[in-house]
């Protein structure tokens, strides 16, 4: 379900989504590839309808434009889903983990996994662990100078404690959240190599993507806000991609079941949706003051990490 971290494990197209089933609003404009019809990937895999313009329209496979760079568990499948609802945007709904792990099997691999877009359509991916992993910046690069790349930070206090919700729940004899933090329990020293807390550690991250990409290639979502306000959240991402405003907050409800914004209308279907069920989960509860010793921790951190990007997240 690619609503989950699917990964592709084959080169297969099966993966690939379909174009939206879902004719979207778009401010009663005409624009060139909003005007066209709603179409299967069938549609797409070759020649489509002409237009009312008698114009015919090829879609192929290009190498992404734009991708969703990070973090784990930071909302990265959410802005994926609700990006998607953009007509000028066609997202692989699988992570590929080409930069990290596939990378061998070469560019026209990865060319030939992604969905097929217009001329004029943002082709994109989402790989969380591509922010994370040390020879991906480079490699990113060599691939295109200027790929727009997409990061969802969260609290890293909260996405460690999500990180563990997930590790628990396909490894439930995995010792308790407050025994991993320490490297030393009688010292309380923080283990900073365990990965759900390493994965926080933003600004060292995020420094070996600035040696290769200018900060301005580089837009930065807030997790947080994400849940609160995700249409402005959503309209930061279009600006910054290049496009017209047309997710808005129309296309968003909050559903009180699931304590999370959903989607009235999400890609290919007519009926309300949220996210599945590994989004949102209850998290454990955490002993207060391994809360406080991590809040502390990360501080010196996040406070160097605002400086990098000029942005301040408020995590406290
Ligand atoms: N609309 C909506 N619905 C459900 N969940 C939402 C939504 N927006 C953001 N989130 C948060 O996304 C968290 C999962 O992040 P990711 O999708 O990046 O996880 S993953 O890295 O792909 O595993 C997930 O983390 P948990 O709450 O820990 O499950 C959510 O808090």
């Amino acid at each position: 379900e690619l609503t989950e971290n699917s990964e592709i494990k084959t080169p297969t197209h099966e993966f690939l989504v379909s174009w939206s089933g879902w004719l979207h609003e778009r401010n009663g404009s005409s624009a060139t590839t909003h005007g066209l019809p709603a179409a299967g990937e069938g549609a797409l895999g070759g020649r489509l309808e002409a237009n009312s313009s008698g114009k015919e329209w090829t879609a192929t496979r290009r190498l992404p434009q734009a991708l969703i760079i990070g973090v784990k568990k930071g909302g990265t499948r959410a802005l994926l889903e609700f990006l998607r609802l953009h007509p000028d945007i066609r997202a692989l709904g699988s992570e590929p983990h080409f930069f990290d792990r596939h990378y061998a099997r070469g560019l026209a691999w990865y060319r030939s996994m992604m969905p097929k877009a217009l001329d004029g359509q943002i082709v994109m991916e989402k790989t969380p662990r591509y922010f994370v992993t040390v020879e991906t910046p480079e490699r990113v690069h060599s691939m295109s100078q200027d790929v727009k790349l997409i990061v969802v930070v969260r609290d890293p206090v909260t996405r460690a404690i999500s990180d563990y919700t997930q590790i628990i729940s396909k490894t439930p004899n995995i010792p308790p959240f407050e025994s991993l933090v320490f490297k030393n329990h009688t010292t309380g020293q923080i283990d900073s190599l365990w990965s759900p807390l390493w994965i926080g550690l933003y600004a060292q991250h995020l420094e070996r993507w600035l040696a290769w990409f200018p900060r301005t290639q580089i837009h930065l979502v807030s997790g947080e806000r994400l849940i609160s306000d995700p249409a402005g959240e959503l309209g930061k991402v279009q600006d910054f991609l290049g496009l017209q405003r047309i997710v808005t907050d129309k296309h968003f409800y909050f559903n009180k079941t699931k304590g999370f914004p959903c989607l009235k209308k999400p890609e290919g279907s007519s009926k309300p949706h949220c996210l599945g069920k590994t989004k949102g989960r209850t998290h454990a509860t955490i002993d207060p003051e391994v809360m406080q010793r991590l809040r502390d921790f990360y501080k010196p951190h996040n406070q160097r990490f605002y400086q990098m990007v000029g942005q301040d997240f408020g995590w406290q």
